[in-house]
């Protein structure tokens, strides 16, 4: 069953300083239960697709096209009561700085309570061990800087999870903490979801390291979501050049002797809808094509939007697509 349709989805940021093209026609379907990694570079409009999904963009946000459905009804046609409905039943939200997302005033088992339908002691102490927290009583009577960053971010996960929501979406969780505790946050959230049956759209820079861990990767660029798919076929079978390129940006998949390729350029800052592939300027294997037309998506599952969508495969050899260690 659909729980997240985004359909063709334009957003634009004004401001003072000028507009920003966020969203530029973005297209994902969720199942729900499916844990879905949205990997991209700064800007690719990641955070603007999942503050989009919680009913979450701010006044300067504004929707040009397309449409946003959670469990089949429009978020943008929802009056507040009825979004914040939404928000409280159904969506969570766990965000990097986690700690600062708690109240610095109040123990942390009290505000772990205010989420949960029985607020009892024991009920706070259970979700405190579901999250891997040692030592549940203390964590339980502190206050939000008595907590280690990995265990505040647990606590995050615990109020994230308390009416397990449909949907979690989690905006790179792991880039405030240290690299040994990474993979532990990111098992517990993906494991704490399967356990519930909620849907989780993890948010993330990490393509290899949040890999192990969704059943759906899906890549953005320039407002898109520009190639979608099971982890090993994606980082397998690479299909669209940007995708190619992050794989080869990949720390540590430098070969002996040889150098760390990154993409060359920067991710666009749009001001409007492209007129072509917003990864052309950037791209080895341009084409007139790609900066005249707009790449619609493959017809497949992986719904690529490349213009050379199977052409390529002459061009480079799936040889130099580096190995990714999982
Ligand atoms: N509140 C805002 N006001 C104005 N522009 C914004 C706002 N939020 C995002 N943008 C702009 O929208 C574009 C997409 O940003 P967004 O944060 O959605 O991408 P991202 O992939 O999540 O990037 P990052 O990983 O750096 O958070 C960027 O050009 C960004 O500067």
């Amino acid at each position: 069953m659909t729980l997240l349709d985004v359909r063709d989805l334009a957003v634009r940021y004004d401001t003072p300083h000028g507009v920003s093209q966020a969203l530029d026609g973005a297209s994902l379907t969720v199942a729900a239960g499916e844990l879905v990694a949205v990997v991209g570079e700064s800007g690719s409009g990641k955070s603007t697709l999942g503050m989009a999904a919680l009913g979450l963009l701010p006044a300067s946000a504004q929707r040009l096209t397309g449409d946003l459905l959670v469990d089949g009804e429009s978020v943008f046609g929802l009056d507040p009561p009825r979004l914040r409905r939404l928000r409280r039943t159904r969506l969570g939200l766990v965000l990097q700085d986690a700690a600062g997302s708690l109240d610095p005033t109040r123990r942390v088992g009290r505000q772990l309570a205010e989420h949960l339908d029985r607020p009892g002691r024991a009920d706070v102490l259970s979700r405190l061990e579901q999250v891997r927290l040692p030592d549940v009583e203390r964590v339980a009577r502190s206050y939000p800087h008595q907590l280690s960053g990995g265990m505040a971010q647990r606590v995050a996960i615990a109020i994230a999870l308390a009416r397990s929501p449909g949907l979690l979406v989690a905006d790179e969780p792991t880039a405030a903490l240290d690299t040994e505790i990474k993979h532990d946050v990111l098992r517990l959230l993906a494991d704490s979801c399967r356990e519930r049956g909620t849907a989780l759209l993890v948010l993330t820079h990490d393509l290899t390291g949040i890999a192990a861990y969704c059943t759906r990767l899906v890549v953005m660029y320039g407002g898109r979501v520009v190639e979608t798919g099971p982890p090993d076929d994606v980082l397998e079978r690479p299909r669209h050049p940007y995708t190619r390129g992050l794989l080869h940006a990949v720390p540590g998949q430098e070969t002996v002797g040889g150098t760390l390729r990154s993409i060359a350029g920067s991710p666009p800052v749009l001001t409007g809808p492209s007129a072509g592939c917003a990864f052309a300027p950037r791209c080895e294997f341009r084409v007139d094509r790609c900066d005249a037309r707009r790449p619609e998506p493959s017809a497949d599952a992986a719904r690529v939007l490349c213009h050379r969508d199977g052409e390529l495969d002459a061009v480079v050899t799936l040889d130099e697509v580096p190995e990714v260690s999982r």
